[in-house]
């Protein structure tokens, strides 16, 4: 579980990049920070790995408080994957993610290993561990920086704009395959993003934020779409042009765009269509 308790950042320029801020992000869930640049949502993942200190309130991980805990240590418990897959330039593929174990203090063997096994993991070929990363597809290089934020096992994974830098076929093939391999890690996932329809896809949990993080709304994407907090909300999902409605197909109430797209599972079976 990840908590933030009434956060604020202000930058020493001034800027306040954070006002007041709470979640509660429970564990095994999936939770995505949607706005637009500059609203303050690096800011907050952030705080989780003590990136940035908060000016004021508390970010805890379960029962500990994260200004109590080592950050060396703190960052090594969670999976940090940036949009540009923060990969070492001039270590192959493998070294990358073998870096993490060996880092926790396994053994070079070990570490190979469990880096072979998390490549598999996350279906890159045995063709490419001993490749750098300037020899990979920018698909490859987000897959690889999925793979070294798992390679210490974390609980909490914490992703910025994973999928940002690729094209838009890549980028669903890469959205789909989170989707299937979070079926099975479960883990607890802080995700940030600026794309409506990724958010909507990935997030279990939405919250909109403007400007400040300021919490335009929050809720399961069938609840922001169908029914958007105010106009803000409405124009930033592109509730104008989605023309959502709901509909039963085999046996659940799914949000529907005027295409016929599902946009959403909505969480009440019986509501109005
Ligand atoms: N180190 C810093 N010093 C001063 N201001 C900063 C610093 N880092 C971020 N900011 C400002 O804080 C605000 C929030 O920035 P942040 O990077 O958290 O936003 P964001 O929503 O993640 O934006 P983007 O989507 O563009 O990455 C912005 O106004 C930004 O310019």
């Amino acid at each position: 579980m990840i908590r933030f308790e009434h956060v604020n950042k202000t930058y020493p320029d001034g800027t306040v990049a954070v006002a007041d801020f709470s979640l509660e992000v429970p564990s095994h869930q999936v939770a995505v920070l949607l706005g637009s640049s500059g609203c303050g949502k690096t800011t907050l993942m952030r705080m989780v790995n003590r990136m940035v200190e908060p000016t004021s309130g508390d970010v805890w991980i379960d029962d500990d408080r994260v200004s109590d805990l080592d950050p060396v240590k703190l960052r090594r418990r969670i999976g940090y994957v940036m949009q540009s897959g923060g990969l070492l330039p001039h270590r192959s593929t493998i070294d990358n993610v073998a870096t993490v174990p060996l880092l926790g203090g396994s053994t070079r063997r070990a570490a190979h290993a469990r880096a072979r096994e998390l490549l598999e993991l996350v279906g890159l070929p045995e063709s490419v561990a001993r490749r750098y990363p300037s020899q990979l597809s920018g698909g490859q290089r987000q897959r690889v920086g999925v793979a070294r934020a798992l390679a210490a096992d974390p609980n909490i994974l914490l992703m910025d704009e994973p999928f940002g830098a690729v094209d838009p076929v890549v980028r669903n093939e890469l959205q789909a395959w989170l989707l299937q391999i979070q079926d099975e890690l479960a883990k607890t996932i802080l995700f940030v993003t600026h794309d409506v329809d990724e958010a909507f896809l990935l997030g279990q949990e939405v919250l909109v934020l403007r400007t400040g993080a300021e919490v335009a709304q929050q809720g399961t994407p069938a609840e922001i779409l169908l029914e958007p907090a105010d106009d803000f909300v409405h124009h930033f999902i592109g509730g104008s042009r989605r023309h959502l409605h709901t509909e039963v197909r085999d046996g659940r109430r799914l949000v529907v765009d005027a295409d016929g797209r599902v946009a959403g599972v909505a969480t009440d079976p019986t509501g109005p269509a």
